[in-house]
């Protein structure tokens, strides 16, 4: 489906790259499909056009009008900065992707200003290691082929759920932003390991593997996470002396607000930097 078809993104910041580099790795598309841009940072064109073989355009906005796929990959805060600079050279014949946290497909289509389909996704970082999470939904004026064309462009980094527009608030603080929360622990982990005298190297290949470990877990039982978690914990043993702790800091409610704070701020940034009243 996406044979001989041009892809641009806007925006060359990490999100892009780990797409790029999925996408190119998978060989969704080939290099010379790809065409990328920023606002300034012409040093990072060259490192992206060095490295995967891309090409860059940055005061060249008519080439837009040559792709058949424009993914937006910029911060939610550029959004109409950026829309207003292209917009003369996109047409309703083009895919329209996002990956921007909290920007609604009815803002883009205010933006841009005709009724070219959009499709409005969450990956997340794990792309850069084919293991993304990219919830994708058909939004304004999308039919189903673009749909699928975009699901073949993110399953070339990971997993893909198919999702009402409506749901992407929320799964952005889930699964957008989840990977941030588990690098967290881990750096927490690796605290602790050293307070009680592993070395780092050590440490860090037993922590990754116990993260690998349960994650495959967990995908692969009907059992619960808590029956999971009761079955590493003897009674009056490590794991429970342990957990006692946690929840002296409350641990787990920590977690519970952490999720639901960063899924109303994707809310809130769609409020912020949208046109749409
Ligand atoms: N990082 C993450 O974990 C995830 C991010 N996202 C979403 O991806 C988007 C990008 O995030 P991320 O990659 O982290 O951001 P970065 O800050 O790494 O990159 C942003 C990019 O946008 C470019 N840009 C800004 N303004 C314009 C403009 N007017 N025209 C063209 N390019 C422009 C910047 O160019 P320059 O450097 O020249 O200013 C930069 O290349 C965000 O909307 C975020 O919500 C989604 C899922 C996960
Ligand atoms: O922090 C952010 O706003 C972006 C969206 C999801 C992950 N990073």
């Amino acid at each position: 489906m996406l044979t001989n078809k041009k892809v641009a993104f806007i925006g060359a910041g990490s999100m892009a790259e780990a797409m790029i580099s999925g996408i190119l790795k998978e060989k969704v598309l080939l290099p010379q499909q790809i065409f990328v841009t920023n606002r300034s940072n012409k040093e990072r064109l060259l490192l992206l056009q060095e490295q995967y073989g891309v090409k860059t355009f940055s005061n060249n906005q008519e080439i837009l009008l040559e792709m058949d796929i424009v993914v937006f990959a910029m911060k939610p805060k550029d959004i109409a900065e950026t829309i207003a600079k292209i917009r003369h050279y996109t047409t309703e014949q083009q895919l329209f992707i996002s990956v921007l946290a909290g920007v609604s497909t009815s803002c883009i289509s205010q933006l841009l200003g005709h009724n070219a389909p959009i499709i409005r996704t969450m990956p997340n970082t794990s792309a850069a290691v084919g293991e993304s999470i990219t919830a994708i939904s058909s939004g304004n004026f999308a039919e189903l082929e673009h749909l699928n064309m975009s699901e073949e462009l993110f399953k070339a980094i990971g997993e893909v759920a198919i999702v009402e527009e409506e749901k992407l608030d929320a799964i952005t603080g889930l699964s957008g932003s989840g990977p941030a929360y588990i690098y967290y622990l881990i750096e927490a982990m690796e605290i602790g390991a050293k307070e009680i005298g592993l070395d780092e190297h050590l440490a860090k290949s037993l922590i990754a593997q116990v993260l690998i470990g349960a994650a495959e877990r967990i995908k692969s039982t009907d059992l619960s996470s808590k029956t999971l978690y009761k079955q590493v914990m003897s009674p009056g043993g490590t794991t429970e002396a342990g957990f006692k702790v946690l929840e002296s800091y409350h641990y787990q409610e920590a977690m519970v607000e952490c999720i639901k704070r960063a899924a109303a701020r994707s809310t809130e940034l769609g409020k912020l930097y949208s046109n749409v009243k």
